[in-house]
């Protein structure tokens, strides 16, 4: 099998005497969803922080596409192809749809910012950017502001903006959060049309999501991993049903 796209390595990170990450390895693989999962509090938002190298962990490694990244920013980690989605949002209300995309393609290749525009004249850049707002389905409303957007469809800009970047792996940061339940559903529809395309690591609340798009799901509990594996299994694991699932007996 070809080496994981992300491997975690015993990572540790304490706020005080709060370890908030404990000893926990993981890895994603090429082209799969790995949904992180776990009571409020248990750390994800940390880890996540950890993996886009906005925190770095006391110790442990980081390797993103077989490099170790432990030290690198966030910048650096992002010029690799590390893509995240919905919690840092960089869209501009004022710019349409294209525009946006287009920025971010011209940000990701390294050129200045201020040479947006001529890009949209340029036809390949535009291309690319219409190809990605295709593929998030979104070609229809390229011209319209981005501001003028509703909340799902915003979503899926913000989702344009990371794959015109071509990265090797998206951060997703609870994006069902804020959706209502038919934005919802056209977004987990979304998600599961780029299944295989680009290897995903899934931070989300609603399980039914979760249940639909993992290939694999690690449960994170006080900070360390309780159970990684397919979903079947850890739906069934009494553990995970004890300290986590049990709190949504509707799951
Ligand atoms: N900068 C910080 N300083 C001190 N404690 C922190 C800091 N950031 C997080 N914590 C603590 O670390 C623990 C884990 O927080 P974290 O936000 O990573 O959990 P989470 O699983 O993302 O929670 P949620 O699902 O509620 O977003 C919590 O007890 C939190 O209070």
């Amino acid at each position: 099998m070809s080496e994981p796209v992300l491997v975690l390595d015993t990572l540790d990170k304490s706020f005080g005497a709060l370890r908030v990450t404990q000893g926990v390895s993981l890895d994603v693989r090429q082209g799969e969803v790995h949904a992180l999962i776990g009571p409020n509090g248990a750390g994800k938002t940390t880890l996540v922080a950890q993996i886009a190298g906005a925190l770095r962990p006391d110790s442990g490694h980081v390797r993103f596409l077989g490099r170790d990244v432990t030290n690198l920013g966030v910048a650096a980690r992002a010029r690799l192809g590390l893509g995240r989605v919905f919690q840092i949002s960089n869209v501009v209300g004022s710019f349409t749809a294209l525009e946006n995309v287009a920025v971010a393609a011209v940000a990701s290749s390294g050129d200045t910012f201020g040479m947006w525009r001529p890009a949209l004249r340029d036809r390949a850049l535009r291309a690319k950017a219409e190809d990605a707002l295709e593929r998030v389905g979104l070609v229809e409303r390229m011209s319209s502001l981005a501001g003028d957007l509703a909340h799902g469809e915003r979503r899926a800009l913000e989702l344009a903006m990371s794959l015109v970047q071509n990265p090797k792996l998206l951060l997703l940061d609870e994006p069902m959060a804020g959706t209502g339940r038919g934005e919802g559903e056209r977004l987990t529809e979304l998600l599961l049309s780029l299944k295989g395309q680009v290897a995903i690591l899934l931070v989300e609340h609603d399980m039914n999501t979760v249940f639909r798009l993992a290939d694999r799901i690690t449960v994170l509990i006080y900070g360390a991993v309780a159970v990684t594996g397919a979903p079947e299994d850890v739906r069934g694991d009494p553990i995970v049903r004890r300290a986590y699932l049990g709190e949504e007996e509707a799951v």
